[in-house]
């Protein structure tokens, strides 16, 4: 069994007043094109927010067979470490995969391997380009990655990064990644304009 988490927390600040998390990719919201990709690689999902975006959330994400739990923040605004421990301790599977809200061409393929290429071990991530890894397209084993946040956020660290480097971790770089997906793969919506983009990507 395999869980796919969706980090959704953030205040979208770059984005303007609306939550990108809910506005609309070519009549979809930006999270259920998350989901619809990544529906097909993994079995529940889980969602991680704060309180007040619950509702809407859910709204957006009516009608899938997949099991959706909601884990909402307690401290808010503690960044995406913070959202991706509080995801990952409320998956029930060893491991899980990890998106953000704003990722909307994930590759199911790609999700597969990294599930494939993180067994037995505590993760595997992306390094494409000159050495960005990418821990919000990551496979985690849920508790051990949960854990690392939370140490590294006891220390006072909010580099995403951190709390990986403590695991034993997997790295897939370019030529694996590109037998599965091309790079746009990783590409992130922060703007109205890069959402018209996407939207035009998409056509
Ligand atoms: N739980 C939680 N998730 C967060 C937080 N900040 C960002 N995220 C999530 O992390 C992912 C990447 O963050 P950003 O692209 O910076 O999103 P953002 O912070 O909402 O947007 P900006 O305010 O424009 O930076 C998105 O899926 C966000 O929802 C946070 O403080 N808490
Ligand atoms: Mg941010």
């Amino acid at each position: 069994m395999r869980t796919g988490v969706i980090i959704a927390g953030g205040y979208s600040t770059r984005f303007g007043e609306e939550d990108k998390a809910v506005a609309s990719l070519a009549g979809t919201p930006l999270i259920r094109r998350v989901a619809d990709r990544m529906t097909g690689a993994v079995d529940r999902l889980v969602v991680n927010c704060r309180p007040e975006q619950t509702a809407e959330l859910r709204t957006a994400l009516d009608g899938y067979d997949h099991p959706i739990t909601i884990a909402e923040d307690t401290d808010c605004d503690e960044g995406p470490m913070s959202g991706i421990m509080t995801g990952l301790r409320a998956a029930e599977t060893e491991y899980a995969f990890v998106a953000a809200c704003d990722m909307p061409f994930l590759e199911p393929a790609l999700i597969e391997r990294l599930f494939e290429r993180a067994g037995g071990h505590d993760a595997a991530v992306p390094r494409v380009g000159d050495g960005w890894f990418q821990p919000t397209y990551a496979v985690y084993r849920a508790s051990a990655m949960a854990d690392a946040c939370e140490v590294a956020l006891a220390e006072g660290s909010h580099k995403i990064i951190d709390p990986l480097f403590t695991l034993d971790y997997v790295v897939l770089g370019e030529d694996e990644v590109s037998e599965y997906a091309s790079l746009d793969t990783f590409e992130n919506i922060n703007t109205p304009e890069e959402l018209a983009r996407a939207a035009e990507q998409l056509r």
